[in-house]
């Protein structure tokens, strides 16, 4: 009887999907690419609180790392036993890409082409020429940037031979370079980009000053790391709350929420939120614009022998770790040791808005369109849109944006354009203009010789450029 029951319903919750083929609601088959991420656990916990809005029956781990993703594999088990959904949830884990994408239904991507290894080289090689050295932001953003652009292609490129019905959901960084090279290569593939960047300052700011960001309709443009909010209309009081927001921010300090507890370097950014909306007031920056606007700041307070990816390093990633070894060594006692705020649910309920045509609103990345009247319409942009069955639907903001951030935009989108231009064409001239054009370089000197350094560090991470 039960056997029936769910036959009817797998079949009753059809509909129809991109290419007149019926989308499946239910039973659905879940890829995580880049299964050995730390993030996979906090997502695979909202997977599980969001099984009656995202029924899904099967969760593959895919990742080129066999070693990360067998460690992930066993913390993800043990978190399915824990839930009693062992015998819900078909878990598997593989290397190879059409065993994992053959059949999916969605596929959330997660890579980190190079690791944590090269990262810290991100990092560590524009601090030697006193330059912002970053995970997605100045030159190590576009040193991360050609590598990641590869590693993402490649993921499009399966999900189009073998899954080219299935919703791509990524946040693979750097989104915007991401994101622009997938609109030129696949620009048909059913994929949002989203970053949970906005989520996390609204409800930072939320919970530091009392409300609730669930009612809250926000306004906000820009390209990714890089925008700003206009307006913050909260339902709850029926008014903009934003001025009342920045007036706080002059006075009060903002401290980290609790799934950033203890962590300094977020405390700073908060720090530097605050001294950005003094010196520019009337808007809400994105914390990452403190890189462009204030790139000699960071140089000072970051320690060139010890920087982010050090802390990712000695933190997150060993806690992941720790997890793994605790299971399989079947110790007693609280095992799983995570807390990414909202990542994990902003993923889920966006997965959830297609699925069930909710139309909610987020922030993503998307070709602009016009939604910025007054930018280039092929700039990759930030802004809000709405969510359902047939994907997202940008708003237009119906006003022109000041010149002081559509100076800014036009230049690191130039930069960006630059970049994506270098990847495609091989070309070390066009890398070259991107890295001397990008808002935290002072002089094509230190440009050239950053890109020589990255060129090497990189090897065949990177296109090759002639
Ligand atoms: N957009 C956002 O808001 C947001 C938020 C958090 C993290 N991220 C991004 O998520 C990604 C993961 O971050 P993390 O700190 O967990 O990194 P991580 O190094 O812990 O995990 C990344 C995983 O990707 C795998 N990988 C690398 N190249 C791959 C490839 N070509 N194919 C398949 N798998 C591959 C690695 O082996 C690794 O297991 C990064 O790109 C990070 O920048 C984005
Ligand atoms: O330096 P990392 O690897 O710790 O973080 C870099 C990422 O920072 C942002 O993500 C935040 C997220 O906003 C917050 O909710 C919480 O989960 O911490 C994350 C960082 O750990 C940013 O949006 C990402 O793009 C960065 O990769
Ligand atoms: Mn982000």
């Amino acid at each position: 009887m039960i056997g029936v029951f769910s036959f009817l319903l797998y079949y009753k919750v059809e509909s129809k999907g991109k290419d007149g083929e019926f989308m499946k609601t239910n039973h659905l088959n879940v890829v995580i690419a880049g299964g050995g991420s730390t993030y996979t656990p906090g997502i695979v916990q909202a997977m599980i609180s969001s099984r009656e809005r995202f029924p899904f029956s099967s969760l593959t781990l895919y990742d080129i790392d066999e070693a990360r993703n067998d460690d992930m594999f066993e913390i993800i088990r043990y978190m399915l036993k824990k839930e009693a959904l062992s015998n819900e949830v078909d878990l598997y884990q593989t290397t190879d890409a059409q065993e994992a994408f053959t059949g999916a239904d969605f596929i959330f991507s997660q890579l980190r082409v190079g690791g944590m290894k090269m990262r810290e080289l991100d990092e560590k090689i524009p601090m030697k020429y006193g330059l912002v050295g970053q995970e997605t932001c100045g030159l190590g953003g576009f040193s991360y940037g050609l590598r990641s652009i590869k590693g993402l292609l490649e993921i499009v490129s399966y999900v189009d031979h073998y899954a080219s019905d299935a919703w791509l959901l990524n946040y693979t960084n750097p989104e915007t370079l991401v994101s622009e090279a997938v609109r030129r290569a696949f620009p048909d593939v059913k994929m949002l980009n989203a970053c949970d960047m906005t989520i996390s300052i609204e409800e930072t700011i939320a919970t530091n000053y009392g409300y609730d960001r669930k009612n809250w309709i926000p306004m906000y443009y820009g390209l990714n790391h890089f925008g700003w909010y206009t307006s913050i209309y909260d339902k709850s009081v029926d008014r903009d709350v934003l001025p009342e927001i920045l007036e706080r921010l002059e006075n009060e300090r903002l401290h980290v929420a609790d799934f950033n507890a203890g962590d300094d370097t977020w405390q700073e950014a908060w720090d530097m939120m605050r001294l950005m909306t003094k010196n520019f007031p009337g808007y809400l920056p994105n914390n990452y614009l403190e890189y462009y606007l204030y790139p000699n700041r960071t140089v000072e307070h970051t320690d060139p022998n010890y920087t982010r990816a050090n802390i990712v390093m000695d933190g997150r990633e060993k806690q992941t770790k720790e997890m793994a070894r605790k299971v399989r060594e079947q110790e007693k006692g609280e095992i799983l040791d995570f807390n990414f705020g909202e990542h994990g649910n902003y993923i889920m309920d966006m997965a959830a808005s297609i699925l069930n045509d909710n139309h909610d609103r987020f922030m993503l990345i998307v070709p602009n369109k016009g939604a910025i009247p007054n930018l280039r319409d092929d700039a990759m942009v930030e802004v809000p849109a709405y969510v359902g069955r047939t994907g997202a639907e940008p708003i237009s903001l119906r006003f022109a944006i000041n010149d002081f951030h559509k100076g800014l935009m036009e230049a690191q989108n130039a930069a960006e354009k630059l970049l994506v231009d270098a990847y495609f064409e091989h070309s070390y001239q066009k890398a070259l203009q991107a890295f001397t054009l990008n808002q935290t370089v002072y002089s094509a000197d230190p440009a050239k010789q950053i890109l020589d350094d990255f060129i090497k560090a990189n090897g065949d991470y990177w296109p090759e450029l002639n």
